[in-house]
């Protein structure tokens, strides 16, 4: 038996950083959904571990374990394989193969969207039945963005990203995706930030629209974008150029360097993709669809 998975691009929304804990990591108040872009995963019985790589941004991942460094789909592979032994059950040997289609630290959740891809794979073909609780809790210790991203679809983030409320009847957004193909870390533009106390999301009350919800986008912030755009000035390049389109609004995805323009159609969207094309045909274009809480994750 072969079981596939679809790790969706994570893309925030909105990231208001509301304050910092004693060990260092921040608190967000962030609007998160999850697209039709994404990593795809297949997981089959085989008589050794192993992974192999495809896709665009393949060729530029480990594929060894290592705690630091290490490609995050086997370590995610090891956390739940330690989980099920201790509670008695075989956890054999897989195959994996990841077919990497999204850029690599870009903001957008590639590694944590493989890595809860994994467990949720796992938990499938080891035939565990954890919950998604359990997974998330799994999952946290390998990356804050985890927890979200087992969940895959529309919900708000606090804490460090592992306090969830999935939100239901989210409307599905038409995104264009744009990665100037530079790489962008994560602790760098954390301790860039210049105040890490602010005030949080102000979000729409239950039965709220997309007209609702684009009015309080629109208002709202990612907080880590400005020091990443003094870091990466490519940023700035990409998010004027989105501006430039029919997008309702332009805005970094987590630590970036991936920004989305959001649009009121598809059409606009496509169009928007064939301009930036023209101009940059060697970034990441993705017009992308988000889903709504009814999607499960997998395709
Ligand atoms: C920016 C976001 O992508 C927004 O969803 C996440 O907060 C980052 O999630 P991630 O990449 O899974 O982050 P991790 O791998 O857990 O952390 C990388 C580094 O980012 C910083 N970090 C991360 C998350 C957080 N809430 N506060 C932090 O300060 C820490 O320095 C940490 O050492
Ligand atoms: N399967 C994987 N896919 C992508 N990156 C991986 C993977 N495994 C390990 N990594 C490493 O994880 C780091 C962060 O990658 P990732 O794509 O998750 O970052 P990101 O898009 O900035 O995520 P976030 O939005 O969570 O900040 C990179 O340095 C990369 O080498």
């Amino acid at each position: 038996m072969t079981v596939s998975e679809f790790a969706s691009a994570k893309i925030n929304l909105a990231l208001h950083v509301t304050g910092q804990r004693d060990d260092g990591y921040h608190l967000l108040d962030s609007l998160v959904v999850f697209a039709d872009a994404g990593d795809r995963l297949q997981f089959s019985p085989a008589a050794d571990d192993g992974l192999t790589l495809s896709g665009r941004f393949g060729a530029s991942l480990p594929v060894d374990a290592a705690p630091k460094g290490g490609n995050l789909v086997l370590r995610a592979r090891d956390a739940l394989r330690a989980v099920a032994i201790a509670r008695g059950k075989a956890a054999s040997a897989v195959h994996i193969h990841l077919e990497k289609n999204l850029p690599v630290a870009s903001g957008i959740g590639g590694g944590s969207a493989d890595a809860a891809a994994a467990l949720r794979g796992l938990n499938r073909l080891w035939d565990l039945g954890l919950d998604a609780a359990t997974l998330c809790a799994i999952g946290l210790p390998l990356g804050a963005d985890l927890p979200m991203c087992v969940e895959s679809r529309p919900l708000v983030a606090r804490g460090i990203g592992e306090d969830l409320r999935l939100l239901s009847g989210f409307p599905p957004l038409h995104l264009l995706l744009v990665n100037p193909l530079v790489e962008v870390s994560t602790p760098v533009i954390f301790r860039n930030l210049s105040s890490k106390t602010n005030p949080p999301l102000v979000l729409p009350g239950e039965g709220a629209g997309l007209a609702d919800w684009i009015a309080s986008l629109v208002a709202a912030r990612n907080d880590l974008q400005p020091p990443a755009c003094s870091i990466e000035p490519k940023i700035t390049d990409v998010l004027s150029r989105l501006a430039a389109t029919e997008a309702l609004l332009a805005r970094m995805s987590g630590s970036g360097a991936t920004c989305f323009g959001l649009y009121r159609t598809a059409a606009e969207c496509l169009r928007a993709a064939r301009k930036l094309e023209a101009e940059h045909p060697e970034w990441y274009i993705q017009p992308a669809t988000t889903g709504s809480e009814t999607d499960d994750g997998t395709n």
